[in-house]
């Protein structure tokens, strides 16, 4: 089987809007490739055709031109879903049912035996921590709760490939944290994960590489790390900084043909900061060290 989950070549997609015919290119001549067993973000601003994008790697639009497979089977073959799970940007489930109902409710129509059905229900509402809340009703979940209970039943039926578009709007930091974690935890079962997202902060620790939409096109596509690193430049993180002697230390880096460019202090982010200092995160009252904050 294909060594690529995804392949999609010069994808473009025009929508017909308003009466005379008037097109808008949502997508325009798209290229790219996700390996097997990353997790690849679909990057850029709202209205930038990451969605379009995505629908027609599902198969649920048809591109104006180009063409995109999964796992070598094209996007216009129903087969080529029968590996992918999906969680939509805005889902909507059967408020009625419970969670554990609801993932049932998925892995029956997703073709699971029926006698894997139970094992495999409980199995993914731990995956997703909410095999506690699996007896409450969908219609009485926090957005949080919704978001996760949405991954379960996108990966009850053990799919491949995972596409998730926007997996962590609207949850608060630590429901993101937890969604980042359970993302994570589908890579180390082997599975492709595509998620689509705007908050980029949240993606950064997730994704193995990205690529980065702007008005339909792929300006920008590759590795995390090469992306986000400065590779001719290093960081040093000193306690007791002693400020009298940094005119001595620019000299030093001077000697060896090096420029000191900024001295600051270093800063924790705020997304740290508020799960250090809330419920669910696990210092709550306390400093990174133990002193109380
Ligand atoms: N069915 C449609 N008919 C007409 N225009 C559409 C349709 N679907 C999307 N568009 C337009 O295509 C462009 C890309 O939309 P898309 O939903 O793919 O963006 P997105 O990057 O997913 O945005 P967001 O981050 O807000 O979800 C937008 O200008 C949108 O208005």
């Amino acid at each position: 089987m294909s060594k690529t989950a995804i392949q999609i070549n010069g994808l473009t997609k025009d929508f017909r809007i308003g009466m005379r015919g008037v097109k808008l290119r949502a997508v325009d001549e798209v290229s790219l490739s996700v390996a097997d067993n990353e997790i690849f973000g679909l990057l850029g601003p709202n209205g930038c055709g990451k969605s379009t994008t995505m629908k027609i790697i599902l198969g649920l639009l048809d591109p104006t031109r180009g063409d995109c497979s999964i796992y070598g089977i094209p996007s216009t073959s129903v087969k080529s879903r029968d590996d992918v799970g999906f969680l939509p940007e805005a889902p909507y489930f059967y408020r009625y049912l419970t969670g554990r109902e609801l993932v049932k409710f998925y892995a029956r129509i997703c073709g699971v035996p029926k006698s894997e059905i139970e094992d495999r229900t409980q199995d993914v509402l731990k995956l997703v921590t909410m095999d506690e809340a699996a007896h409450r009703r969908v219609g009485t979940y926090s957005k949080g709760m919704l978001q996760r209970i949405g991954i379960a039943q996108a990966v009850v039926h053990d799919p491949r490939l995972v596409i998730l578009d926007e997996p962590t709007a609207g949850v608060d930091p630590i429901g993101s944290a937890a969604i980042a974690d359970m993302i994570r935890s589908l890579k180390e079962r082997g599975k492709t994960v595509l998620l689509c997202s705007h908050l980029l902060a949240q993606v950064e620790g997730i994704c193995d590489r990205v690529g980065i939409m702007n008005r339909g096109k792929l300006v920008l596509e590759g590795q995390v790390d090469d992306l986000l690193e400065k590779r001719d430049m290093r960081s040093l993180v000193v306690e007791h900084f002693p400020e009298s002697a940094e005119a001595e230390i620019k000299a030093v880096l001077e000697k060896h043909g090096a420029k000191l460019v900024n001295v600051e202090s270093p800063r924790i982010s705020l997304d740290r900061l508020f799960l250090q200092h809330t419920d669910d995160g696990k210092v709550k009252g306390k400093t990174e060290k133990g002193g109380d904050a």
